[in-house]
């Protein structure tokens, strides 16, 4: 277990995050790290011009934004954080310091400066450690440092350039690019630490840990302690200096000495005997889902949100269960990071942690809950017969169910108002958390109407009338949907939504200037997607636009494993990578314009219906565009 035990040092600590970043939170929690982001309210405005180097300004900004988070978390949130964790990543090219860009202007004039020329990121680090003396008394000791990785751009044309920062990509990105998604394709090559690129440096941060958390060598008789404790390996071998010293490593018991030169020539003598951490992780996954499951649907998320913090006891008898039985659930939610639990006077308490709050309770705008009950009900009952369904190559809705599924939609979710208000929750909690990501991915400023082709709840539309000002959505689903609607009607309603009910095999669709498919096209065979790809393409004159939203399976359908986790228990359909999207659509004639990957669980592509006569530009998108799509 050579990879991961520094990061589970942390383990039990409240360690924070004071970053935003979708790409640092993806990077920490890929590696195994447990935490919690508290977004810091710290203005990057220092003066540039204060500052020798631009690391010194990177170090500075990371170092002010940890501190920020770890000062207002007692107060605001009333809870002391034991690690904060800033970061702030800069590019530099000609003396000068990018940051993100303000608007597309800006994202031009950074892109044309960093076009044919090698050019350096810095990420600086800031990881303040937070140790309360007394009371309310707390020491904060910073650790902090900087990372720098080269990159060089290929030469950029005036095209490739503004196709680029039209994908909207460039805008929350230091330098305007992106470089693990479509800012990848202009870049000639990198230098140094990838991951510093992307927003964190990864591998410099984890031999901070180990010098921090390394701790001086004990008597023999804290050994035993130590034989269970993963963590002490990598604590070791990644402290930076450990090169030709002496590490320990304890592994079933034995005791094997050796220098880290040692390590490198025996191999993994002494490792081989653990289990790798991800193995272990799946042999324990589906007891943590169903932890999970089992505590949103006891509301233990919810009643520790009205009280704020209660005893076990108190959590026991508000969820009418046994003291024992909650015992154990509460702890193995504390241990996922789901809950805390902490002491307060006298007592213990349980609470719910800062993700659970915006996540996992109920009535919270951000809530996932009717998602989370949907996998509870529906899906865990249908993994449960996974050997079935591979053997037959069949959906086991009959099995799990007791009932034939021959359609989909009307057998398995909508036979009883109950399923069917309990998934259209669930469409309704995925699309309120995603609609945002996938209605601002593109400039749609060209369509001023549009048909969301099986739009559910309605949660989608609403925030694509949100995003464009100009547009009107109208949302198509089965009548048993649009009977429903108004169980899930936001607060604020919008005239520019309206309702149809309707079978989009069988009836006629909405007139629309542009055709939303969110989450549609994934539930079908190519069959079925010719025969409302056909039906659509009628509807549809030149110019019109058609957005696909799905988890796109990247081109070697190796990733990313939700997808295909996803398709085990699909009844017809099958995911599909952009290729694989575009190939069925281009037979339609719908050509793809923009890819968007937008880091919250779905991704965005947009077609455009070709005038068979006319293979030049439309809407403004130039065929450059059309092949930078084609070679995503
Ligand atoms: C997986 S859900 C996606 C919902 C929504 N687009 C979203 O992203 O949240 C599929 C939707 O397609 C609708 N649907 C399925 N078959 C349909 C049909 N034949 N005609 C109209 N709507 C249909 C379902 O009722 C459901 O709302």
């Amino acid at each position: 277990m050579l990879l991961n035990p520094v990061i589970s040092k942390l383990s039990g600590k409240l360690v924070v995050l004071a970053s935003a970043s979708p790409r640092r939170l993806e990077i920490l929690s890929n590696a195994g790290l447990r935490f919690e982001v508290v977004p810091s309210w710290f203005k990057e405005t220092l003066d540039k011009s204060l500052f020798k180097n631009p690391y010194d300004y990177a170090v500075e900004t990371a170092k002010q934004k940890a501190l920020e988070v770890a000062h207002r978390m007692p107060f605001k949130h009333l809870k002391s954080p034991d690690v904060v964790i800033g970061a702030d990543t800069v590019v530099t090219v000609d003396g000068l310091i990018l940051e993100k860009p303000t608007d597309k202007e800006d994202a031009y004039r950074m892109l044309s400066r960093l076009s044919g020329k090698e050019h350096s990121v810095f990420t600086g680090v800031a990881i303040v450690l937070c140790h309360d003396k007394s009371g309310s008394d707390t020491d904060y000791k910073v650790v902090d440092f900087y990372e720098e990785t080269k990159v060089k751009f290929a030469e950029l044309s005036e095209e490739m350039l503004w196709e680029y920062i039209n994908s909207g990509e460039p805008m929350d990105k230091a330098g305007g690019y992106g470089i693990q998604a479509l800012g990848g394709m202009l870049v000639e090559y990198v230098k140094g630490d990838f991951l510093n690129v992307v927003g964190f440096p990864l591998n410099h941060f984890c031999k901070q840990l180990g010098l921090i958390f390394n701790s001086p060598p004990e008597s023999p008789a804290h050994k035993v302690k130590r034989e269970s404790d993963e963590a002490w390996t990598l604590v070791n071998s990644l402290s930076e200096g450990a090169a030709n010293e002496e590490v320990e490593l304890l592994e079933n018991g034995k005791d094997c000495r050796m220098s880290m030169q040692e390590q490198n020539v025996i191999g993994m003598e002494c490792s081989r005997q653990h289990i790798p951490h991800s193995i272990i992780s799946l042999l324990n996954g589906f007891k943590a889902s169903k932890t999970l499951f089992t505590a949103s649907k006891l509301k233990v998320f919810d009643v520790l949100n009205s009280s704020n913090s209660l005893t076990l006891e108190e959590v026991a008898g508000q969820i009418n269960a046994s003291v024992l039985g909650t015992e154990r659930l509460l702890e193995a939610a504390v241990s996922l990071g789901l809950l805390e639990w902490v002491k307060q006077q006298n007592t213990s308490v349980y609470r719910n942690t800062e993700q659970a709050s915006r996540f996992l309770v109920s009535d919270s705008p951000e809530s996932l809950n009717g998602y989370i009950l949907h996998c509870n009900d529906m899906v865990w009952p249908l993994f449960s017969h996974l050997e079935n369904a591979v053997r037959e190559g069949t959906s086991q809705h009959e099995r799990a169910f007791g009932k034939k599924n021959e359609e989909v939609f009307q057998d398995a979710f909508y036979s009883k108002d109950e399923v069917k208000i309990r998934f259209m929750d669930a469409m309704h909690s995925i699309a309120r958390v995603t609609g945002k990501d996938v209605a601002t991915a593109f400039e749609l400023s060209p369509y001023k109407t549009a048909c969301d082709i099986g739009g559910c709840t309605g949660a989608m539309a609403y925030e694509f009338t949100k995003a464009h000002p100009g547009l009107s959505v109208i949302v198509f689903d089965l009548p048993q949907v649009i009977e429903m609607r108004r169980h899930f009607q936001p607060k604020e309603t919008d005239d520019r939504v309206s309702f149809v009910a309707g079978d989009f095999f069988k009836d006629d669709l909405p007139k629309a200037d542009l055709y939303i498919l969110a989450r549609i096209l994934h539930d079908w065979s190519d069959e079925k997607l010719h025969v409302l790809l056909s039906k659509l393409s009628k509807m549809c004159t030149p110019g019109c636009g058609l957005l696909v939203s799905e988890i796109f399976l990247d081109e070697e359908r190796k990733r990313p494993s939700r997808a295909l986790l996803q398709a085990l228990s699909m009844t017809e359909g099958k995911q599909r990578s952009p290729t694989e999207y575009s190939d069925v659509l281009e037979k339609h004639g719908f050509t793809p314009k923009h890819i968007k990957h937008t880091d919250n669980l779905l991704d965005a592509m947009l077609f455009v219906k070709e005038d068979p006569n006319d293979k030049r530009t439309l809407l403004g998108c130039s065929s450059a565009s059309i092949e930078t799509a084609e070679l995503e």
